[in-house]
């Protein structure tokens, strides 16, 4: 599991991963309510589902996170992660820091990884030629940083850890990309082939 404030580079690590080893790694597909395109398939891009439906998932706490993007809702269910996870993958999520809590359990183990800013003047040099894409729009419109982006993303990245810092089990600070990247690397290896501390609760299951 993953995060970090937006932008910070939490997708490009992700598929960094993905590309290194995709026997090893898996991802989510999301859940939406918005309606199929022609060119996509279900359970491929999206599992398409109604509003209503949703609504229930969401009332019946099916979902790890959701939220609703112009009329339509989207988000990640807990089976979704269950489907990664049965296929002896490791899952790779990102989560907003309070969703940390709920996927604390035996069933999910999850290893939380702050991805962090490094300084302001380091943001202006490394993401010299970097452009966000933005998400939430449809035609994936890209742009270049601004102040304020770096501001938000230093001001956010502050706030998550002084508030959230006591769940996080690595931080990387993602300055130069491949360091960052190597980082992480070491990190995942090293929970697979030392020991370490879990709550004594997990591990009766
Ligand atoms: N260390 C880095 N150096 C330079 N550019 C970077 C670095 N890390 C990420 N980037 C670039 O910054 C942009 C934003 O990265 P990315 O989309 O991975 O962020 P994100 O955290 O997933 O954002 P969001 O949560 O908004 O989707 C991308 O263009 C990415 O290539």
């Amino acid at each position: 599991m993953k995060e970090g404030p937006t932008g910070v580079g939490l997708n490009e690590l992700k598929r960094k991963l993905l590309i290194s080893d995709p026997q090893h790694f898996g991802v989510t597909i999301p859940h939406t309510s918005r309606p199929k395109r022609n060119q996509e398939s279900d359970g491929v891009e999206y599992h398409f589902i109604s509003k209503h439906l949703f609504e229930t998932d969401v009332h019946n706490n099916k979902l790890v996170e959701y939220g609703e993007y112009k009329g339509n809702y989207y988000g990640t269910s807990l089976d979704s992660v269950r489907s990664v996870l049965s296929k002896n993958k490791v899952c790779l999520l990102d989560v907003q820091p309070h969703t940390i809590k709920l996927l604390r359990t035996s069933e999910f183990k999850p290893f939380v990884v702050f991805v962090k800013p490094p300084t302001m003047e380091r943001l202006r040099e490394t993401r010299k030629n970097s452009k966000i894409i933005s998400s939430k729009d449809d035609k994936g419109s890209a742009k270049p940083f601004t102040e304020e982006d770096f501001q938000e993303m230093l001001n956010t990245a502050e706030m998550m850890e002084s508030q959230y810092g006591h769940l996080f089990e690595k931080v990387i600070v993602n300055d130069d990309l491949t360091t960052a990247f190597s980082e992480l690397q070491l990190a995942l290896k090293q929970l697979e082939t030392e020991t370490h501390w879990v709550p004594v609760s997990w591990t009766h299951s």
